[in-house]
């Protein structure tokens, strides 16, 4: 039984060396990526036991994904399937003005037919949280029923649900994704959310407290987290907002920041900690992560506490 069961897609991720394109370079590094599996890595890296649930591929590639998944302690759930297919991103990184470029190669992978029958969905309703994001949905018709079931299976069991939005525009329009996104959130205890999202997705105004305070008291949720990259995030619980300015970093790699937040967040509330601290933990984590390449937060519960406790040190001996 784990403290946090997640569910969703981990893709096998493709990168080009720093600056080189994709249409050019001879070699590509190889990780695992996928939001899901991101926090699950993180809440578990944080203090949280955490168990990842995804459909994949009987195959090398989704055998790969799998192993090393595993490898990064975490428990996982797969149904393994003899259909559909693994999941790809290839990530050109470069300097400005390129910045960072990913190219999806996801359509009919194995998870679009996922139900929720396939699990074991009392693992979800034995677990105290239970996550996914805006992007399994996303992912096809069949999914959109699943996160709802598995949702609503989690609420039965008296799982907190939490979510992260997660709009990706490569995936869904704005206007597909909030009639999705938003029909899910009655069932939805916790929401992460970009401040970006909530206005070009949602069509909320205002500024990041006031987008959090909105949706707090619009829809149903007990904690609204907004998300504003370098400049922080907010928070608001029992209709409280809380400011967290975001910590400094020198970025390696700034895919996976938002997971290791979300993931820091969680691990920490379960272990009891206060809205404002799990906040400063998050940020803390988020910041680290940037400096470490590939989507995963391979950090300590120690690194995280000395940079909450002075900023970081630039010298550990
Ligand atoms: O795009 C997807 O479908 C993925 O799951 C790939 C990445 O792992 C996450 O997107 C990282 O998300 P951030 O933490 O917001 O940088």
């Amino acid at each position: 039984m784990s403290d946090i069961v997640t569910f969703g897609e981990t893709m096998l991720r493709l990168s080009p060396p720093d600056g080189e394109r994709l249409e050019s370079a001879t070699e590509f590094e190889v990780h695992a990526g996928g939001a899901e599996s991101n926090v699950a890595i993180a809440a578990d890296r944080l203090g949280a036991t955490a168990t990842w649930l995804s459909k994949v591929p009987e195959t090398p590639l989704g055998r790969r994904v799998v192993g090393e998944i595993r490898r990064h302690g975490i428990e996982t759930d797969v149904v393994w399937s003899h259909r559909g297919r693994q999941g790809t991103y290839y990530l050109e990184q470069a300097g400005e003005p390129r910045g960072t470029n990913v190219i999806y190669d996801r359509e009919n992978t194995a998870i679009s037919t996922a139900e929720a029958r396939e699990f074991d969905i009392e693992r979800i309703q034995d677990a105290r949280v239970f996550f996914t994001t805006g992007i399994t949905p996303a992912l096809s018709s069949t999914l959109r029923e699943t996160t709802a079931n598995m949702l609503k299976a989690a609420r039965q069991g008296g799982t907190t649900t939490a979510f992260d939005f997660n709009y990706r525009n490569k995936l869904w329009s704005p206007d597909e994704a909030r009639e999705t996104l938003t029909r899910l959130f009655p069932g939805i205890d916790v929401l992460v959310i970009a401040a970006r999202d909530a206005r070009t997705v949602l069509g909320f105004e205002g500024d990041p407290r006031q987008l959090a305070h909105k949706l707090g008291s619009q829809y149903d949720f007990t904690t609204v987290i907004v998300t504003r990259g370098s400049e922080g995030a907010i928070g608001w619980h029992d209709s409280v907002v809380h400011d967290q300015e975001a910590y400094e970093t020198d970025t390696v790699s700034p895919i996976g920041t938002g997971d290791a937040f979300t993931g820091a967040f969680i691990a920490r509330r379960l272990h009891g900690e206060d809205v404002p601290t799990a906040l400063e933990y998050a940020a803390a984590t988020a910041a680290i992560k940037r400096t470490i390449p590939g989507d995963v937060a391979l950090l300590s519960k120690d690194e995280v506490d000395a940079v909450v406790k002075d900023g970081g040190t630039a010298l550990s001996r």
